[in-house]
């Protein structure tokens, strides 16, 4: 197991709302080495004392950390001031003939280049880890200059490019429902299923990220990555081997198999739309364009849907539709399954019965698979099965850092497969830059523009 993670950018809000209460949830279920050591990078001059006092409070107020564990935390961390960009501070950071390493890169976009050419000159070897986070690139383009730099300059086994929806547990049990039993992966294909929806719907609005989602956009934001990831969990077909690359070749041959949407259908298979302002529950929200930062000329949607086709005869002519919106009346995030009509004969006796639908919550754990019968009047009723609705035991994060820190990188996405996610996506970009699909309005707290789901 690595015993050193150095983070550079640890002043950042990762470091403090999702790194270090990971950790602290790692610790308090002993699952950590207990020579494990973090040392926190940034650009401002700072002692250890103050990065742990931060650490600290940071813990208490927004993870409910216990006093022991926070202890227990911050026995493990010290502070060095260094420019990422700086191969010379970098090296002394890292240090000659280093111990095995988790280097997390908790950075904006623009510092990833130069911060990269600076590690090369640190000489990581395979037994080190190199965390990468999202965006990995802003177009199919930049995404493969990244990769030549990687390529060039670090051995591709170091470089873990993080996507949190894989490490998230709830997302796990797609790969559990479908191999682990024997149930559903007879139905899994276009004979049975109509047509597939993954959903990620939040009541968050900007939440005063403007800097980097009025960037983004919710297809960049959350399409072009998590929902992708999530497609190739339910498209991929089964690894040969249950070893990381195996994993995570199925993984990309799924998206391969995903067509390269057609200019001109565009504007038919996908929208989007941007929030006004709007109640949600009892709180006001102000339009996306007055929220501080935001620059309405840039046109940035909060809401995107894309619906793709799928070259595979598992899953021939079976629309896959992904949509994730912010400023929603209420959280809904799931993958369902909407499968083919019952047969005549029985919607003749049971008049009114709805197809079935698969329901996996992504958020809240539940699996909702059909209908039953309920009461004297027997009268038809969604189910959902109970052993499957346990809540997840860890955050995201802890998952990606035990993983890290254990060398495993299986759910982790590998340069091709950032590639394929970019190549779906980018003629939807162009589109959408080039006026070709109107960009449309919903009150924040209302359901978006769209058929519902
Ligand atoms: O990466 C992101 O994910 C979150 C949703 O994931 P969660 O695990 O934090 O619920 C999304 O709100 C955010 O916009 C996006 O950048």
């Amino acid at each position: 197991m690595i015993e050193r993670m150095v983070i550079f950018g640890a002043s950042g809000d990762l470091t403090s709302r999702l790194l270090m209460p990971a950790v602290a949830q790692l610790t308090e279920a002993g699952l950590l080495s207990p020579g494990l050591r973090i040392v926190g990078c940034a650009s401002t001059d700072r002692s250890t004392e103050d990065f742990c006092a931060h650490i600290a409070a940071e813990l208490k107020e927004h993870a409910a950390v216990p006093a022991a564990t926070r202890d227990a935390v911050v026995r493990m961390l010290s502070y060095q001031s260094a420019d990422v960009t700086s191969a010379e501070d970098v090296r002394r950071v890292i240090g000659e003939d280093h111990p095995d390493t988790l280097v997390y890169l908790a950075l904006p976009p623009f510092l990833l280049p130069s911060a990269l050419s600076a590690l090369a000159t640190t000489g990581l070897r395979t037994s080190d880890a190199l965390a990468i986070e999202k965006p990995f690139g802003s177009d199919l383009t930049s995404a493969r200059q990244l990769n030549e730099i990687l390529r060039l300059q670090l051995p591709e086994p170091t470089i873990f490019r993080i996507d949190h929806f894989l490490s998230n547990e709830l997302i796990h049990r797609v790969i559990a429902l479908r191999f682990l039993n024997r149930i559903f992966e007879p139905i899994w294909n276009a004979m049975h299923v109509e047509r597939v929806d993954i959903s990620w719907l939040e009541t968050l609005t900007l939440e005063g990220r403007a800097r980097y989602y009025d960037g983004a956009g919710a297809l960049k934001d959350m399409v072009q990555n998590h929902l992708m990831e999530v497609m190739t969990l339910v498209l991929m077909e089964t690894p040969a081997r249950l070893d990381a690359d195996s994993f995570r070749s199925v993984r990309v041959e799924a998206l391969r198999s995903v067509a390269t949407p057609l200019p001109e259908r565009i504007r038919s298979t996908s929208v989007r739309a941007r929030y006004t302002a709007g109640r949600i529950g009892s709180r006001q929200v102000p339009s996306y364009v007055d929220e501080p930062g935001v620059d309405p000329s840039r046109n940035t949607e909060t809401y995107a849907s894309l619906t793709v086709e799928v070259n595979h005869p598992r899953w021939a002519g079976v629309p896959f539709t992904l949509r994730s919106g912010k400023a929603q009346p209420v959280p809904s995030a799931e993958i369902a399954l909407h499968f083919r009509p019952l047969p005549r004969y029985v919607l003749d006796r049971w008049p009114g019965v709805e197809p079935n639908v698969l329901r996996l919550g992504l958020k809240e754990p539940y699996v909702r698979l059909g209908t039953t019968l309920n009461g004297p009047e027997r009268t038809t009723q969604s189910c959902q099965l109970e052993a499957c609705s346990t809540p997840p035991q860890f955050p995201a994060y802890a998952h990606l850092i035990l993983q890290m820190l254990n060398n495993q990188p299986m759910l982790f996405i590998r340069g091709d497969e950032v590639e394929e996610a970019w190549r779906i996506v980018d003629p939807v970009m162009k589109a959408w830059s080039g006026g070709n699909v109107p960009l449309q309005e919903y009150a924040a707290g209302t359901a978006p523009p769209g058929p519902a789901r």
